[in-house]
């Protein structure tokens, strides 16, 4: 603040040693080009440039894994911080969404400084951007769908990164315009990856990965929005472990639609309201005939095996089991499964909840869920109600969605450690690979009732 005593702009060319001391790569790669072709001659200098071109190319050709791990997303961000977000479509975007400070004395308008651009996947770059004192992130969240604008890209999120350092991630285009194939089914226990089973793709073109052991997860959307491609998804990478009885699934199925297939390879089926109470009144029996079991071992938590089984108890609709049949039902259900929620963990016992609409009656226990996750909503309130605070402010448009069948599976998650919502897409899980996964695990079974006894005993 000090400077705006004076009435006198900064010099045009201190301006200019500024900017090269902030970007000394684009002074001295021109510098070493022009050196090398006064030393080494122009057609040398000329050779080792095509050389490192062609070098690259062969590179892309010869190893996309590599190539798109470590050169592409270098690459990109490098072309879009010099093409895409250069200097002047920067500042007029900025000044034409009033983004803007201006110096008190001299009337210099002063832009947010683009500091770094990262551009992780095709679809979506990163900006840090350096705020001028008075300048706070509020102002960029109430100017946020001009900015989309002015920057012609499909959405932004924004985060706080430090003081007077914001983010701003831009998705600039739909990255999900394909159906993504269903997750192979791993043929061994030992394949399974219980902590990071693949649900689907994110947003960086990765896979999406989700945690399932001590792990609750909740996935809200509106009705056609995919939420079952989610638990089928993750029972395809449980396959082997239900087959051999080392992880145990409890099916609540109030609609009886698609779940149905499944209860051949269920431990537990219920439909009717009171025997899907009774299924979580025996799952919570088990809970803590486990705990017991553990406390009697001197163990903090279980490893799952046939003897001590993980469970996964899928609650189809919870709006229906909780809030629209017998409130005193509904008022039992909320307790148990806070206890589930509570307790369930170390005994391994998760559950994985789908919900319509994230109303007061469902929310309050959504914060049982350790993993939440809102494909298309119908309402805007819906999106904080289940990612959290403020998720919808920083990104995570889930009620912009469009309400259209090739959109189904798409929805987003917040990431664990930057809390920057991630849009995800869920992968396809057709009837036919449904009967593939029962006929799998039907085929080898060895879960039967009597694991329970073992647990228990
Ligand atoms: N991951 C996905 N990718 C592409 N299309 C999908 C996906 N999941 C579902 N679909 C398509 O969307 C339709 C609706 O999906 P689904 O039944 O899973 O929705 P839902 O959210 O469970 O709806 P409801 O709550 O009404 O059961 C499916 O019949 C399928 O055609």
């Amino acid at each position: 603040m000090g400077r705006e005593f004076s009435k006198r702009a900064r010099g045009a060319e201190m301006k200019a040693a500024a900017w090269v001391g902030r970007h000394p790569g684009s002074v001295l790669a021109p510098s070493v080009v022009t050196a090398s072709g006064l030393e080494l001659g122009w057609a040398t200098t000329g050779g080792i440039v095509g050389g490192t071109v062609a070098g690259l190319g062969a590179w892309y050709r010869a190893h996309p894994d590599t190539f798109d791990r470590l050169a592409a997303p270098r690459l990109r961000s490098w072309r879009r911080r010099w093409w895409t977000y250069v200097g002047l479509r920067w500042r007029n975007a900025l000044i034409a969404c009033d983004l803007f400070t201006t110096h008190r004395k001299t009337g210099e308008l002063r832009v947010p400084r683009l500091v770094r651009v990262r551009s992780y996947s095709p679809s979506v770059d990163t900006l840090y951007v350096k705020l001028h004192p008075g300048q706070h992130l509020r102002q960029f969240e109430a100017k946020l769908p001009e900015l989309t604008e002015a920057l012609k890209v499909e959405r932004i999120a924004l985060e706080r990164v430090k003081p007077r350092v914001i983010a701003l991630v831009v998705e600039r285009a739909e990255p999900f315009t394909e159906v993504i194939e269903a997750p192979e089914m791993p043929q061994d226990a030992d394949a399974v990856e219980l902590g990071r089973l693949s649900v689907g793709e994110n947003e960086y073109g990765g896979d999406w990965r989700i945690p399932v052991l001590g792990q609750h997860l909740f996935a809200a959307g509106a009705t056609g929005a995919g939420k079952n491609s989610i638990p089928a998804a993750v029972l395809r990478g449980l396959a082997p472990m239900i087959r051999d009885g080392s992880v145990r699934l409890w099916l609540c199925d109030p609609k009886q639609m698609e779940f149905a297939k499944l209860a051949p390879i269920a431990y537990r089926y219920a439909a009717e309201e009171q025997a899907c109470a009774d299924l979580i009144d025996e799952y919570v029996d088990d809970m803590q005939a486990t705990q017991q079991a553990l406390s009697g071992q001197g163990k903090r938590a279980i490893t799952p095996s046939p003897v001590t089984p993980l469970n996964l108890l899928v609650l189809d609709e919870m709006g229906a089991l909780l809030a629209y049949g017998d409130p005193s039902v509904g008022r039992g259900l909320r307790r148990q499964l806070a206890l589930i929620g509570s307790q369930g963990r170390a005994s391994g016992h998760s559950m994985l909840g789908l919900v319509q609409e994230p109303t007061k009656d469902t929310v309050p226990v959504r914060d049982l869920f350790t993993n939440r996750i809102c494909l298309r909503v119908t309402s805007a309130a819906h999106v904080d109600m289940v990612l959290g605070e403020n998720a919808r402010l920083r990104g995570a448009l889930a009620d912009e969605i469009p309400n259209d069948p090739a959109t189904a599976g798409i929805g987003y998650v917040i990431r664990q450690r930057s809390r920057v919502p991630m849009r995800v897409r869920a992968a396809y899980v057709t009837d036919t690979e449904l009967d593939e996964l029962v006929t799998f695990v039907r085929e080898g079974w060895k879960g039967t009732p009597a694991n329970l006894q073992v647990v228990a005993g």
